[in-house]
């Protein structure tokens, strides 16, 4: 099919043939290398404000399955850390490996995890999320990995919600969810310009990547590989490894919030 996906023949390493971006300068993601990464007092703490009332739907988009927020007005937002202005809440999303040995997109220190979740936000100082979407400073996702622990009561219950989108397309309601109970308890983070890491790959995103990881036990990890890419009445195939590989760095340098 020519539809852009993480299979032998349309992966990652396919994507530069109809997305030009591929080849850019701040593609995203990165191997963060922590020694490399410098501490910049003067980057501000990040300041979290997320409305439960907001979450709207939950979605399996074929690539992955994200939660949708309403984001009509400025109920849940990001704003400080290394962002200038107000930027909403849009939708958060995850990546993962068949197996627990691979699956976030960032790695520090060459290290994978199971699992990497994306909080996107777009900067209101666009009219609108398309609009904000290809423009430099127009989107902000925040990265948190998940490291094999104990079970994760706040992530089980967007869990117990992917029996109903199990195959591409389908969407069912996913309302008073508080993404703020998927953080960590700290907001510590590494900082750096980059991009989507799925087509269209624009490089219009800075990625805040939290240092604290949060649990997802094993049993947890096998619901997310339950899902599938296909659609309903398809040939099954597993929505597993749905994660691009570290991209070249290019000069770019990633600060950190912490010493
Ligand atoms: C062109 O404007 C649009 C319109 C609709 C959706 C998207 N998106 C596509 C990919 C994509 C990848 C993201 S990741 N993994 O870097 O966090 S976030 C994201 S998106 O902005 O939702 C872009
Ligand atoms: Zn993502």
């Amino acid at each position: 099919s020519n539809a852009w996906g993480y299979g032998p023949t349309n992966g990652p390493d396919t994507w530069m043939e109809r997305f030009p971006n591929a080849k850019g300068l701040r593609q995203s993601p990165i191997n963060i290398v922590t020694k490399e990464a410098q501490f910049d007092p003067s980057l501000k703490p990040l300041k979290v404000k997320y409305d439960p009332y907001n979450s709207r739907d939950i979605l399996n988009n074929g690539q992955s399955f994200q939660v949708d927020f309403v984001d009509d007005t400025d109920s849940s937002t990001l704003t400080g850390g290394p962002i200038c202005g107000t930027y909403r809440l849009n939708q958060f999303h995850f990546h993962w490996g068949a197996s627990d040995d691979r699956g976030s997109e960032h790695n520090v220190d060459g290290a994978q995890f199971p699992c990497e979740l994306h909080l996107v936000h777009w900067n209101t100082k666009y009219s609108s999320f398309r609009e904000a979407a290809d423009k430099d400073d127009g989107l902000a996702v925040i990265g948190v990995f998940l490291k094999i622990g104990a079970p994760n009561p706040q992530l089980q219950k967007v869990l117990d919600a992917l029996d109903l989108v199990k195959t591409k397309g389908k969407q069912t309601t996913f309302s008073n969810f508080d993404a703020k109970t998927l953080l960590p308890h700290s907001l510590d983070y590494w900082t750096y310009e980059g991009s989507l890491t799925t087509p269209p790959l624009l490089e219009s995103v800075t990625w805040i990547v939290l240092r604290e990881v949060i649990s997802v036990s094993s049993v947890q990890m096998a619901k997310f590989r339950s899902l599938f890419f296909t659609g309903e009445g398809e040939p099954q195939i597993s929505m597993v490894d749905n994660y691009r590989p570290p991209q070249l760095l290019q000069g770019r340098q990633v600060r950190a919030s912490f010493q």
